[in-house]
């Protein structure tokens, strides 16, 4: 379990982290969402020790991790995949971690199978892809057989065949009980991996609850319907003051369930073709939530749009 404790952390002037408490449970992997900027990296690091906070804590099973007696053994982190040593091979390097941490040399082995990495174990570091690279980050954050596992932006980079390889691979050890916490700022890509959801803006804690309540609590239910009486619908809609818009073949209404707007056609004789109840994808809802909280801004025609989201898929 991974706990932060009003964690901040200032640069000069600068907030990097604002007061941020959370918890990190066991048994799903938790994704820690924010757009570019916002303090995931600072934050990771100040768990790991790396960084020292302003004010607050961040514990790791309970205690600070700079406390760890056998470090590797209670976390694994991949934080940057290309700061290794390009001269070493991957097998090098990971022995070389496992004698200066007193890990035992077959677990060089299991990890470079665990992430398929036994036929490249004798090549230079180097020469590796950055799919590539990230999986040696991951069998390193493997060595020890921790019970939790952070990992800052995993995918950053990587082809489909290499994002679905790391989401499987997080999946598998969050149903194996272990600790899994993962930054990103590709929405759609948390969906499909997170269960639970932390998201910061500016440092500062904008939501920690499940994937599927985020979803919930952050999009607006918006109802579409096609009929070949799109007058009639319009003017009875309009009558009680709802809110429509012309999308297409169809009106877009806000803030009716498809049984009242079912109910009102039946009313006003209007014959219906298509009816259903349209939420937003976890995409917009994070866009709507961190809106005030992106730090650049990029302009398109005379619309403001967040410049560091436009990497989600
Ligand atoms: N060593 C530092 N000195 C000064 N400012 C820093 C330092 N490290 C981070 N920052 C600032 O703190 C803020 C948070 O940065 P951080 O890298 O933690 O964000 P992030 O959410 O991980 O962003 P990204 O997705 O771009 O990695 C940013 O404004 C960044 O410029």
């Amino acid at each position: 379990m991974i706990e932060a404790r009003g964690l901040t952390k200032r640069y000069g002037d600068k907030v990097a982290v604002d007061d941020l408490s959370f918890t990190v449970k066991p048994g799903t992997v938790t994704g820690f969402l924010g757009p570019n900027g916002a303090g995931k990296s600072t934050t990771m690091r100040m768990i790991l020790g790396l960084d020292r906070p302003t004010r607050g804590t961040a514990l790791v099973n309970g205690h600070p991790y700079t406390h760890a007696k056998a470090p590797l053994r209670e976390v694994g982190a991949l934080l940057d995949a290309k700061d290794v040593h390009g001269g070493r091979t991957a097998r090098a390097h990971l022995l070389s971690l496992c004698q200066s941490n007193g890990l035992p040399r077959r677990r060089v082995n299991d990890v470079l199978e665990l992430t398929g990495m036994s036929e490249v174990a004798g090549k230079r570091i180097k020469g590796f892809s950055l799919g590539m690279s990230q999986r040696l980050g991951i069998a390193a954050a493997m060595l020890g057989d921790p019970q939790i596992l952070m990992f800052d932006e995993p995918v950053n980079g990587l082809d489909p065949e290499g994002i679905l390889w790391i989401r499987n691979f997080m999946q598998s050890l969050a149903s194996r009980g272990r600790t899994v916490f993962v930054s990103s700022h590709l929405m759609s890509e948390m969906a499909l991996t997170a269960q639970h959801l932390i998201v910061i803006g500016r440092g500062k804690l904008l939501a920690d609850m499940s994937t599927q309540e985020f979803i919930n609590q952050n999009s607006s239910a918006r109802v579409r319907v096609r009929t070949p009486h799109a007058e009639a619908l319009l003017d009875a809609l309009a009558a009680q003051g709802t809110t429509t818009r012309k999308v297409d073949a169809f009106i877009e209404i806000d803030g009716l369930t498809t049984d009242a707007v079912g109910d009102l056609a039946a009313k006003h004789n209007v014959t219906i073709h298509e009816l259903f109840a349209q939420r937003s994808s976890l995409e917009e809802a994070f866009m709507e939530m961190t809106r005030d909280s992106v730090e650049y801004h990029a302009t398109v025609g005379d619309q403001q749009v967040p410049a560091t989201v436009g990497g989600a898929q």
